[in-house]
């Protein structure tokens, strides 16, 4: 099966090492210093160290590449942040082959428009193409070292789920179809804001039983938005839900409960982004979340405390007490 992953940061880094021994894998750099960086250091030095690239992984750079892989490729997975996908589907609307992406975020909301999911933007900019998105709790890291992982391979397309099932489950990866492309979405994206959330709560020592009601209320707020959007329920109990919550809301690998560790000790978002030198997906699609949650009407106080102190309205301990002083209500 030939495999194209488009986007050498740590995570298309780590699923091409997985990958490069079963599949016939590249995995593709947007520019030709990227490139030379990897074949000269013969690992990512910058986004995914400590990691050798396997001879057999093939590399690539740039946009004639990019073209010639979305031709001939049977799987073509985007390994960018989210906000390269729309770009990204756009250079592969023809794609004879199955598409995925990995992204876990939101658009921001523009001119009045609100920021959209992937597929969302891939209804917008290539509503023919078979497409679906990988998810669920997977630190690069950990996959590259050959840990047990489990993914989640959502699409409406039953040859997509298919094909990253042929390509990614085995060894130490499995994989989990599923048809709620909403809902596996909305739990990627959402579980980075509620990781700020954790990791401002764990570097204020506000304790354990505090951390366990912020993931589970987490986890209520991330459901109701889903549903919203016609997500299923039983989506956000699996591992693109409540697993990649757990994971990244406790784990000190994931960079967005890293932001929130910063924040707590008074440095500033785009402080917090310079030092960890990699995407935070939940700095940049916190506001998206909770305007487009508000737009339909539902409620999300902790991803709203989250935007409060990203933009500079409350400081952390007023965080806290803004949570704290709500009004007693019904669990559910
Ligand atoms: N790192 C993980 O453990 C992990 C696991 C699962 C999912 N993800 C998700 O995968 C996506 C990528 O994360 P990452 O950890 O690989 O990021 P990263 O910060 O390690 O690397 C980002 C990569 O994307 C490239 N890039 C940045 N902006 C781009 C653009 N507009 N167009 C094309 N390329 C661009 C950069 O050159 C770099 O190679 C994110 O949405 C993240 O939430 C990450
Ligand atoms: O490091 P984070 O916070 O971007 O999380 C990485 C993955 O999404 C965990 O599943």
């Amino acid at each position: 099966m030939k495999v194209a992953i488009l986007g050498a940061g740590a995570w298309g880094t780590a699923l091409a090492i997985a990958l490069a021994g079963r599949c016939d894998t590249t995995l593709w750099s947007r520019d030709e210093a990227q490139q030379a960086a990897l074949a000269a250091a013969g690992e990512n030095a910058r986004y995914l160290p400590g990691h050798a690239l396997p001879a057999a992984l093939a590399l690539a750079q740039g946009p004639q590449a990019l073209a010639r892989l979305a031709a001939t490729q049977d799987l073509c997975i985007v390994a960018t942040p989210l906000a390269g996908l729309r770009e990204m589907l756009q250079a592969l609307r023809e794609a004879p082959g199955a598409v995925a992406w990995l992204s876990k975020g939101v658009e921001p909301s523009r001119a009045g428009q609100p920021g959209l999911l992937g597929h969302e933007i891939l209804a917008e900019v290539a509503p023919r193409l078979a497409a679906g998105v990988l998810s669920g709790p997977s630190f690069a890291q950990e996959v590259a070292r050959g840990q047990p992982t489990a993914l989640v391979a959502a699409s409406a397309h039953a040859r997509v789920r298919e094909a990253l099932v042929a390509a990614v489950h085995g060894g130490h990866l499995r994989v989990y179809a599923n048809d709620d492309v909403a809902g596996v979405e909305v739990g990627g994206a959402v579980k980075n804001v509620l990781a700020i959330a954790t990791g401002l709560c764990d570097g204020l020592s506000l304790g354990l039983n505090a951390r366990a009601a912020l993931i589970t209320r987490g986890l209520a707020e991330m459901s109701r938005f889903g549903m919203a959007l016609g997500a299923r329920a039983d989506t956000f109990m699996g591992l693109s839900g409540l697993g990649d919550l757990v994971l990244t809301a406790t784990g000190d690998l994931s960079r967005n409960r890293r932001v929130g560790l910063l924040l707590a000790q008074g440095r500033s978002p785009g402080e917090a982004l310079e030092s960890l030198g990699h995407v935070a997906e939940g700095v940049y699609c916190a506001r998206t979340v909770v305007e487009r949650a508000a737009g339909l009407g539902v409620d999300m106080p902790i991803a709203r405390a989250v935007v409060d102190l990203l933009d500079g309205r409350l400081a952390p301990r007023e965080v806290v007490a803004e949570l704290m002083a709500r009004e007693a209500r019904a669990e559910g």
